[in-house]
């Protein structure tokens, strides 16, 4: 029974930043979840490879990374850019205390992964020990994006949380356009507040808010938050994540808003990567690189070698025949170049017409 308790207790408890973290920083900790591999690739338009996706989270493993949603388990008739998530993480480099959580949008996807998981290798680190489960403020976005109203989704999402416990593993939740629906316009923060309440009292132990459209503000984003966690509401910050897509260019802003609010976890996705298949003309989540950038020399530390990311955001845009979202993304592209030819002109002992000839 006590065993029962602390399992259940370890499950609400949301993964931190790694121990290291904390050993070698004074300022307060940020979360990042880096949702490119998932949110971000979904939305391509060509398929990828899992072998390219593979190289996506093993180099963001390497970049410092602490958390990567690697994938989804969803229908790939509705969503073909995911097909492949089994080889991707059955694939990708997986580092103990690191978090690979994975996006299921019901039974049928949480028992894909359970038989993978089943299958796993004895001794090796768990392909992952997270889902992320997905439901909207509005029912005509829910419709779009899972064929089901709210309620409909929740109750198809209180069987997947409950089965994913009872299995060992950890459920966040996702609650899309909290700001504007891209069907019924404006969005009711009291929906975003019940439709959060909802996730967590089915067990999620955090829930992310995302800006699917990213037309939020600082002003928009702040009255949400406001109504979510302030009056009568007992939500804490501590167990909301902010999910802003940079549409309009807000995304770090709002950041800065919800830091000021109390929250602590972030969605971001490197090189910008992104979008949402069910929101026409939203650009992807905001960038990785310039988050980790916004924060620099703040109260704040958030895991991750920003130049080490860049470059990784650089190396995927390219693979994707994209143009680097990310504005400090480009900015560092920008200063390698002009070292590369720095360190070319030293080598060629500083001859311009050499350099030039190169150029
Ligand atoms: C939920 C469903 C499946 C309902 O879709 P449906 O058509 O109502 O489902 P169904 O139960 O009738 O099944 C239809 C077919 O799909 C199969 N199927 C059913 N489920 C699965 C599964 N899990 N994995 C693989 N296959 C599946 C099922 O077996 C069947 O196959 P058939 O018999 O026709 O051959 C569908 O609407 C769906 O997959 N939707 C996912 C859409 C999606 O991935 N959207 C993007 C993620 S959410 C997001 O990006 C927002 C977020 C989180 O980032 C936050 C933000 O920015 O707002």
């Amino acid at each position: 029974m006590i065993a029962k308790h602390a399992a259940r207790l370890l499950l609400r408890t949301r993964p931190t930043c790694a121990a290291r973290t904390y050993a070698t920083q004074a300022r307060e900790c940020v979360r990042i979840v880096e949702v490119g591999p998932r949110d971000g690739l979904q939305n391509e338009s060509a398929v990828i490879p899992p072998a390219v996706k593979v190289e996506l989270v093993n180099r963001l493993t390497e970049a410092g990374t602490e958390i990567i949603e690697a994938g989804s388990f969803v229908s790939p008739k509705w969503v073909p850019q995911m097909a492949g998530t089994a080889e991707v993480i059955k694939h990708m480099q997986r580092r103990e205390g690191l978090h690979y959580p994975v996006l299921v949008p019901n039974l049928k996807g949480l028992e894909i992964l359970l038989d993978l998981l089943a299958q796993q290798p004895k001794g090796e680190v768990p392909y992952t020990d997270e889902i992320a489960i997905f439901t909207a403020a509005t029912d005509a976005f829910c419709k779009a994006n899972t064929n089901c109203t709210i309620k409909e989704s929740l109750e198809r999402l209180t069987a997947v949380t409950a089965r994913a416990a009872k299995e060992g593993l950890r459920v966040r939740g996702y609650v899309s356009v909290v700001i504007d629906c891209p069907y019924s316009g404006k969005v009711d923060p009291v929906i975003v507040r019940d439709v959060t309440k909802a996730l967590l009292e089915m067990g999620c132990y955090e829930v992310s808010l995302g800006d699917t459209v990213g037309t939020g503000n600082p002003t928009t984003v702040g009255k949400m938050l406001e109504t979510v966690i302030g009056g009568s509401s007992d939500i804490s910050p501590s167990v909301l994540a902010g999910h802003y897509h940079d549409t309009f260019g807000m995304g770090v802003s709002n950041i800065l808003t919800s830091l000021d609010y109390g929250l602590r976890t972030f969605d971001s996705s490197v090189g910008g990567l992104g979008g949402c298949p069910y929101s026409p003309g939203a650009t992807g989540n905001v960038a990785t690189e310039d988050v980790l950038y916004a924060l620099q020399g703040s109260r704040f530390h958030a895991p991750g070698d920003l130049a080490k990311i860049a470059e990784v955001g650089s190396w995927i845009s390219k693979q994707l025949n994209r143009t680097n979202a990310s504005r400090v993304g480009k900015a560092l592209e920008a200063r390698r170049e002009r070292e590369r030819v720095e360190k070319e002109r030293e080598r060629d002992g500083g001859s311009a017409e050499s350099v030039s000839a190169k150029l």
